[in-house]
Order: structure tokens, then sequence, then C-alpha cells
């Protein structure tokens, strides 16, 4: 047997790493948390989420914390983290939560982490636009992304912080800047973009959305968003005005939930679906899964533009292959036109960005 104060170090060790001293809670006379036999973390990825206090970071966090591929969930933002912890850190599932606060516990937080998910930045109002939120967001990313090239270099990054098609430009310059940049391991997240043509194809259809497969490709943000209607599963065919309405719903879905928030935001909980629909993809593909095919917003070679969505392999190293857009009909490749313009002056705001 070990000697008793050994055996109480021992303890005090594991429970300063599970809880850091910022986050510990009062503790009560009788058994404290310290005197619990905790044995640290299970095997599993460790996953952070920056901007985790949210309105997307908190079901988000909560998705993650029930999703069987994670040991650790590290939970940063510059608000709120001690409450959201302590809260999801109650639930009987797998993951050891930790929370972090504010700026100098940023490093700390992205340690050691397989996956960083990105959800901080503010959301839209009614009549803005994406690009609207450059000027805060921009900002944010371009420091959330110095912090991840600091201490988890080789993490995958899921970006969600709009506008996607500026953001993940941003992210790329700030990972070259340091020397730290991987394409393969920077995604932005379009999954809900292609959750909603699901959605919506099959509400047309008559079909179970689960049955259902829409490849969206092009960027995140109104006619850079372009649903191949013509490559759907199970194969189909729409009429003219049904192709006119699915393509302007899809294009417009953010819209729609931002008008309907009428000023309290914009999607989060279909966000926080699609965004742990993907980054599940991710942590499959990190353990050697096979066959993995998602939609995303990476560097490519698909179009002349240096990055473009479309479907993409998720592997052991990240997006280990960017897939050809298929065959396109013609009202396809006259919606690639014009996606390809407004997202090559994205790309390049914000590549201009870090580079000014
Ligand atoms: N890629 C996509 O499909 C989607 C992207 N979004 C975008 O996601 C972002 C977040 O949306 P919501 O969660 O609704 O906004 P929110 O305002 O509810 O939450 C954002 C969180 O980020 C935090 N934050 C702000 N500055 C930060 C910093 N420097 N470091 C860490 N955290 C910071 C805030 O404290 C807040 O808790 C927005 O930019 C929104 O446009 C939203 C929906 C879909
Ligand atoms: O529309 C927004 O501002 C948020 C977003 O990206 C989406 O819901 O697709």
């Amino acid at each position: 047997m070990q000697p008793a104060s050994e055996a109480n170090q021992r303890i005090a060790r594991i429970s300063a790493h599970l809880h850091p001293p910022n986050l510990q809670m009062e503790e009560s006379a009788g058994l404290r948390r310290a005197n619990c036999r905790a044995k640290g973390a299970a095997p599993g990825f460790k996953v952070a989420i920056l901007g985790a206090a949210g309105g997307i970071g908190q079901p988000l966090a909560l998705l993650m914390k029930i999703n069987p591929l994670v040991s650790v969930l590290h939970l940063y933002d510059v608000v709120n983290t001690p409450g959201v912890t302590a809260d999801i850190s109650h639930m009987d599932t797998g993951a050891v939560v930790r929370g972090f606060l504010g700026q100098p516990q940023l490093e700390e937080a992205l340690v050691g982490m397989d996956l960083v998910i990105i959800p901080a930045g503010v959301p839209r109002k009614p009549g803005m636009t994406r690009d609207d939120l450059f000027k805060i967001n921009a900002g944010i990313v371009r420091t959330l992304c110095e912090g991840i090239a600091k201490s988890c270099p080789k993490a995958i990054v899921n970006l969600i912080s709009n506008p996607v098609n500026s953001t993940v430009p941003i992210a790329a310059e700030v990972f070259k800047k340091a020397g730290t940049y991987d394409p393969k391991r920077l995604l932005g997240v379009t999954t809900l973009d292609v959750v909603r043509a699901n959605t919506f194809v099959a509400e047309v259809l008559g079909l179970d959305p689960r049955e259902v497969d829409v490849p969206v490709v092009g960027g995140h943000a109104g006619v850079t968003i372009l649903p191949l209607l013509s490559q759907v599963k199970p194969p189909c065919s729409f009429t003219p005005p049904e192709i006119d309405y699915l393509t302007s719903r899809i294009q417009n879905g953010g819209t729609e939930v931002v008008e309907a928030k009428a000023g309290a935001g914009s999607a989060t909980l279909s966000m926080a679906y699609a965004s742990v629909k993907f980054a599940d993809a991710c942590l499959r593909g990190l353990r050697g899964d096979a066959g993995i095919v998602e939609c995303a917003f990476v560097a490519s070679q698909v179009t002349e533009l240096p990055f473009f969505a479309s479907k993409v392999r998720l592997g052991r190293t990240g997006a280990e292959e960017v897939l050809p857009l298929g065959p396109l009909n013609e009202y396809e490749r006259a919606g690639l036109e014009k996606a390809k313009q407004e997202l090559a002056e994205s790309i390049q705001k914000g590549v201009s960005f870090i580079k000014k």
C-alpha cells in the first residue's frame, strides 16, 4: 500500500489537472473533490471549442460531450466559461471537461488538442451580410489561430466563424506566417449548407432527409453557396421551378433564420448539429476509418481559386483528397461562374488582412 501522504499528493495533482484553479468550485465539508478517485481521461481525442459560451458554442459543447470519440473537451471563451463548464461537466458521459476563460488562458486551452472547433465571433442581425462581420471577426480569428500555431500546430481546425469565405484564408495566412501551415488540416465548416439542402430537397421529393445527399460546393455566403442538384442521391430530377426554389432557399437559409430570430442572432442549434456532424467525421478520419467524405471549404485546385468548398475525403491527416466537382449542367455552370467572382474577392480580402 502507498503511504497516505503520497496517495494524497497524487490525488491533488490529478484534481488540479482536472479542475484548473480559476474554475474550481467552492467545495463543502465532507468528501472533497480532491479526494475523489478520478483516474483522468480515457483514450480518445482531445477537442477544444473556442467561443464555447456562445449561441453555437453551448449546444456544440453539449453534443461533443456526448460523442464517444472525445476523451477531453476544453471549453474556451472570453466570457461565461466557468458556468458552462460546471454545467456540462455534470453530464455522465466519458469526456473530461475543462474550462478556460480569457486570452491569458488561450494557450493552456489549446495544448495537446487533436481538433479545434472555432465558433467565436459576432453573428448577423437582419439586414447584414456575412461580410459585414469581417471587421470584428477577422481579428478574433487571427488571435485564435496564432494561439493554435503556438500550442497545437498539428491540430485539425474546423472554422465556423463568418465570413467563412474570408476567415479560412485569414487562418491560412496566420499559419503560413508561423511556419505551421498544413492545408489538409484547415477546414471551413459548410456542413449546414448540406444539412439544409438535404432537408429542403427531401421536403420537395417527399423523402426522409436522412436518405438524401446533396453536394453543396463553392463557399458559404449567398451566391457562393452552390447546390449541385444534378448530383443528388438518390438519383432524381427536378422541374425548373423546383430548381429555382431549392437553389434560392439553400443559398438564403442563413438569412431565413436571421430574419426569423429578428435581431437575436443567427442559426445556432442547426449549426451546432451540423458542426458536430462534421467534427465527428473529422474524428473518424483521424481514427483511420475509410471512405469518409464531407463537403468543406478548403485549399483546393478544383478551380483556379486557392480555396473552394467541395467534397473532401477525410483521413488521419485531415482533408487527404479534394474530390473533383463531377459533371455540372448548364444551370450549375452559370452558378459556378457567379460564385467564383464573389469568392475571389472574399478570399483576397482575407489574405490582405494578414499580409497588409
Ligand atoms: N459556418 C457556418 O455555417 C455558420 C457560422 N456562424 C457564425 O458563427 C459565429 C458565432 O455565432 P454564434 O455562436 O451565434 O454567436 P454568439 O455571439 O452567440 O457567440 C459567439 C461567442 O464567441 C465569443 N467570443 C468573442 N470573441 C472571442 C474571442 N476573442 N475568443 C473566444 N471567444 C470569443 C463570445 O464571447 C460568444 O460567447 C458567427 O460569426 C456566425 O456568423 C453561424 C452559423 C452558421
Ligand atoms: O447566416 C448567418 O449569418 C449564419 C450562417 O452562416 C448560416 O446560418 O448559414
